[in-house]
């Protein structure tokens, strides 16, 4: 099942293209880093493989066919901005199982602690609702996901813990995953393959 985008191309304002012929694919429980300058286009190939927005130009197949929107993402995506991706009037125990009930093993292996299920967004840290973000993207249909600066807001040692455990589980569950990270330290040591946005 893998993800491809074949010619994917994408402008904001009428045929200034931000990217033009982007060609690239993702094996299952492969981990392709994606990087490039600020502006070069990142998080909008993101939001395109992801299935948020339409491109341009080409086209986003999953398994060779059409990236299918129906109930259920399969490709998941998890950024940097919490407010937009957590639903601040609901208890953290909603926002984790809004689509599926995560174990106990998993909520143990992100540290999540029982006591926060009872709190609203706005009494966790960034570092904390992240981990929710990331286990609730770890639904067992989920296929792809793409990780937009995940943990940029976290110091380097939760970082670290963060991607260990986030990428065993992937590897185990053959999740391909799309890491977008202006760190380099952290693509070099994590990626399979690397794609340079605007440097094709
Ligand atoms: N909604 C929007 N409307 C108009 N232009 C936009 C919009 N979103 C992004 N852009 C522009 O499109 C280009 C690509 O933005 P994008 O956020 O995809 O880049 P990026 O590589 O992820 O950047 P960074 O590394 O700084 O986060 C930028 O020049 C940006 O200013």
């Amino acid at each position: 099942m893998t993800l491809s985008g074949e010619n994917l191309g994408y402008y904001y304002q009428k045929e200034r293209w931000i990217f033009k012929d982007v060609n690239l694919s993702v094996a299952p429980g492969e981990v392709l880093g994606l990087s490039g300058y600020s502006g070069c286009g990142k998080t909008t190939l993101s939001r395109i493989l992801a299935g948020y927005i339409l491109p341009r130009a080409g086209r986003v197949t999953l398994d060779q066919g059409e990236l299918k929107q129906d109930a259920f993402r399969p490709v998941q995506l998890i950024y940097q901005h919490l407010e937009k991706a957590i639903n601040r009037k609901w208890h953290m125990g909603e926002v984790l199982t809004e689509s599926y009930t995560p174990s106990q093993d998993i909520l143990d292996a992100f540290e999540i602690r029982e006591e926060w299920l009872k709190r609203w967004p706005i009494e966790l840290s960034g570092g904390q609702l992240q981990r929710f973000c990331i286990v609730r993207a770890l639904n067992p249909n989920t296929r792809y996901i793409i990780a937009d600066e995940m943990t940029t807001m976290l110091d380097a040692i939760t970082q670290a813990k963060i991607w260990n455990v986030f990428l065993r589980i992937c590897k185990s569950r053959r999740i391909g995953v799309i890491v977008v990270s202006h760190e380099a330290s952290l693509l070099n040591r994590i990626y399979d393959t690397i794609y340079k946005v605007g440097e094709q």
